[in-house]
Formats: structure tokens, sequence, C-alpha cells
């Protein structure tokens, strides 16, 4: 049907006054019918009309429906490895390294090629191509909706807990408390300490606990991967922060982007002084109480350019030390929950031999002593496999834990 349906011919009947009545009531029939015969072409005309409106409607309203499933689902991201034929295509998803074999549109096929990156649905069904500047973004944000850590899996940093959920959750649970009260809510809270010490959990538990997502940016990506977009991917961060409130921000290794200048000013610290400055005028330009919560963390609190650490900035200073005795056990706990535990094994003594191991590196050695155990044939987990873990890992790279161990992170 053609989009301006043209109106039917007008008649023109001049009926001349003078012809006589019998002739004049014959031309006056006639120009009647001619008129009813339009009208009927009309009414088509307009049913059409009425019908190809619903059509469209309809049309809109359904991509409404999926405009709305596709910016409420995530989409992931993958590389494709080999196109087939019959729209085939072969993509390996980030992260996880698992190749699937999948399809995409006939449209989108023509255009892809091996070694693209491209956005996969919950089904894996290729969606579009990332183009360089969505795929930068993409790469440099880890996305998550609502990651899986909780408080309970965290141990031996009990009051830093507290003092995040007092600094991060409360304002997004209770806004109107401090509103109330009249106060404004720390701006940012800076986690500091060795690393592999549970900061990164920490802040994937507190969106975990207020169904916020979890937007994460890695300060020494910034820098070294995406050289020249720093400051445009940090304002990306905080719109797609907007986008998707409740959120919370997490700058890893914020040290990589907040560094005390050196004298040297080659482009590349000019580079990194850009970014900094994109990341201090979002923050100054926030509303403290809003849906919004930012956190970052470091391993070199030393290093930081005390610029990020005034008010309405990083303002909330909170150290996350290694784990002591207590917390030592608590984290072998925690790791051995889902592991088949023979009644001899002594977290006590274990977390005495491991004194200034990390979180993760305690996580490592209940990982290399369920290790032992297969080994062995055995599915329980005994004393002994914990202390052949332990000799490992000592021998492996005892440099490594002794670097840990004393970290300059202060
Ligand atoms: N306090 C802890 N309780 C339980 N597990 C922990 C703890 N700290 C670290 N881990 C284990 O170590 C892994 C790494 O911890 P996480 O990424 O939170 O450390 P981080 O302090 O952010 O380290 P980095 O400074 O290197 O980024 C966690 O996935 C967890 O398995």
């Amino acid at each position: 049907m053609s989009r301006s349906p043209s109106l039917p011919d007008r008649p023109h009947r001049d009926i001349d006054p003078d012809l006589p009545p019998g002739e004049r009531l014959e031309a006056l029939r006639d120009h009647f019918e001619d008129l009813v015969t339009i009208n009927d072409q009309l009414e088509t005309q307009l049913e059409n009309a009425s019908e190809r409106n619903q059509t469209l409607r309809e049309q809109v309203e359904r991509a409404e429906r999926e405009n709305e499933t596709l910016k409420s689902s995530s989409l992931y991201v993958a590389t494709v490895e080999d196109v087939l034929g019959d729209g085939e295509i072969v993509v390996k998803q980030h992260g996880n390294n698992q190749e699937v074999l999948t399809e995409a549109t006939p449209q989108l096929v023509e255009r892809i090629d091996a070694g693209d990156r491209v956005a996969v649905d919950d089904s894996f069904a290729i969606q579009r191509i990332l183009d360089a500047e969505t795929d930068a973004r993409a790469q440099s944000m880890e996305i998550t909706e609502r990651p899986a850590v909780e408080y309970e899996d965290i141990g031996g940093i009990d009051e830093q807990i507290r003092e995040v959920r007092e600094a991060v959750e409360q304002p997004l649970a209770e806004p109107e408390v401090f509103a109330e009260v009249g106060i404004e809510p720390p701006s940012g809270v800076l986690l500091y300490g060795p690393p592999g010490t549970g900061k990164t959990m920490l802040a994937k538990a507190v969106a975990n606990r207020t169904d916020a997502t979890f937007i994460k940016m890695a300060g020494s990506e910034l820098v070294r991967k995406f050289i020249g977009e720093g400051s445009r991917l940090v304002r990306d961060l905080f719109e797609l922060a907007r986008e998707r409130e409740p959120a919370i921000i997490f700058i890893d290794e914020i040290d990589a982007i907040a560094t005390t200048r050196t004298e040297s000013k080659t482009s590349g610290d000019a580079e990194v002084q850009r970014t900094m400055m994109q990341l201090l005028a979002e923050m100054d330009g926030f509303e403290a109480r809003g849906e919004i919560r930012i956190i970052a963390a470091t391993n070199r609190f030393d290093m930081l350019d005390r610029a990020i650490l005034r008010p309405g900035r990083f303002d909330r200073l909170i150290e996350v030390p290694e784990p002591n005795q207590e917390g030592r056990e608590q984290i072998l706990e925690i790791h051995t929950r889902e592991m088949n535990v023979d009644d001899d094994v002594d977290f006590e003594s274990l977390a005495a031999d491991t004194e200034g191991y990390s979180g993760a590196e305690i996580e490592s050695l209940a990982t290399e002593a369920g290790m032992f155990a297969i080994r062995n044939d055995r599915e329980e987990v005994t004393q002994a496999d914990f202390v052949d873990a332990f000799e490992k890992i000592e021998n492996d790279d005892s440099s490594d834990v002794v670097a840990s161990a004393g970290y300059f992170y202060q």
C-alpha cells in the first residue's frame, strides 16, 4: 500500500439550471451516485489507514518491549573465533573462556569476521558487533548486576565490614536517615591495605546487600591499556552508574591514576593527570545522598595524591589489614566450607603457621590441600594434606609470601 493514498477524483458536474426538470433530476441523481461511490472509496481508504496505523502501533509496542528487555538483561562480551557456513558462528566468552556455537541474523553474519568482539545475550545469540568505543568501555569495566559475595564470605575484618556498611550501605538503603539528621554521608570510601585481603570482596558484598549494580574499573588498566582514553572512560563510568542506579562504582588500584606527581613532565604523565582531573570533577559534581556510591582501593596508600582525599572526595579511609590469627582461622573455615574436611584438621595450628598470609593466600592453601587429597584418591582432606600444601607453597614461592607479608602500603 502506498504511504499517502491519493484521493479519488472529485466529480465536476455543472448542472445546467436551464435544463428541463426531468433531465435536471437525472443529472442530480448521477451526481449523487458519484458522491456515494467516492464516499465508499474514502471509507475503504480510511479503513486501510486505520489498519496500517494499528499494525505500526503494534510494531512500536513490540520494539519498545524488546528495547526494555535488552536494557534490563545484561549482554556479555565474546570474541568471534570462527564464522562457519549457514549463519553458524563460534564465539569464546570472556571471563570463562567457554567456546560456544551460536548464530546471528543474516545481516550480522555478513559483517562478522573472526576476531571481532560481539555482545551476546543469555542464550549466546549475537546481538551486535562492538565498535571500538563500546569495546573499550566494555573491556575497561566489569559490570555485575548482583555480585555473589556476601558478608559471611569475608573473614577476619568484621570491623571493616561494619565501617563499610555504615559509610556505603546505609546511605544507599536509608538515605532519609542522613537527610533527617542533616548530614552528608561520606562521598567516597577508600579501602587500603596489602593485596588479597578482601577489599574487592567488601565492595561486592555491599552491592549484593543493596541490590546495586557493581561497576568495577581498574586504574592500572586505564593507564596501561586504554592510553589516551582515560578521562573519557572515567566519564563513561559515571554515566553508566547513573544509567544503572543504584550502583556501586569500584575503582581498583586507584594509585595508578592518582599518584603524587613526579618532576618529569612526559606525555604519559599528562594523560594520567587528565584522567585524575576527570575523576575529581565527576566526584565534585556528585550528589552524596544519591543512589551511587564510590569505593576505591589501593595497595599503595603512600603513593596517593592527597588531592583525592579532600572532603567531598575519598573522605572515609578504611584500612584493610592482613588477617590476624583469629582472622586466618575464620578465612580457613570459610574456604573449607564446601570441602570434605577430616576431623583431625586443626585450623588453629594452621592459622598460627600462616602468619603473614593474606586471605587470597589462605584460599590457595585450602585449594592446594584439596589437590593433595585428589592426588591420593581421597575425598576427605586431612591435616597432612594441609601440611603438604603449606610446604609446597612455602617452597614454591616463599619469596612472594614474604614480599606480600611485608608489603609496603602505608
Ligand atoms: N578476608 C577474606 N576472607 C575470605 N576470603 C578472602 C579474604 N581476603 C581475600 N580472600 C580471598 O582472596 C580473593 C581475592 O580477594 P580480593 O580480590 O577481595 O582482595 P583485594 O584486597 O581486593 O586484593 P587486591 O588489592 O590484590 O585487588 C577473594 O576472592 C577471596 O577468595
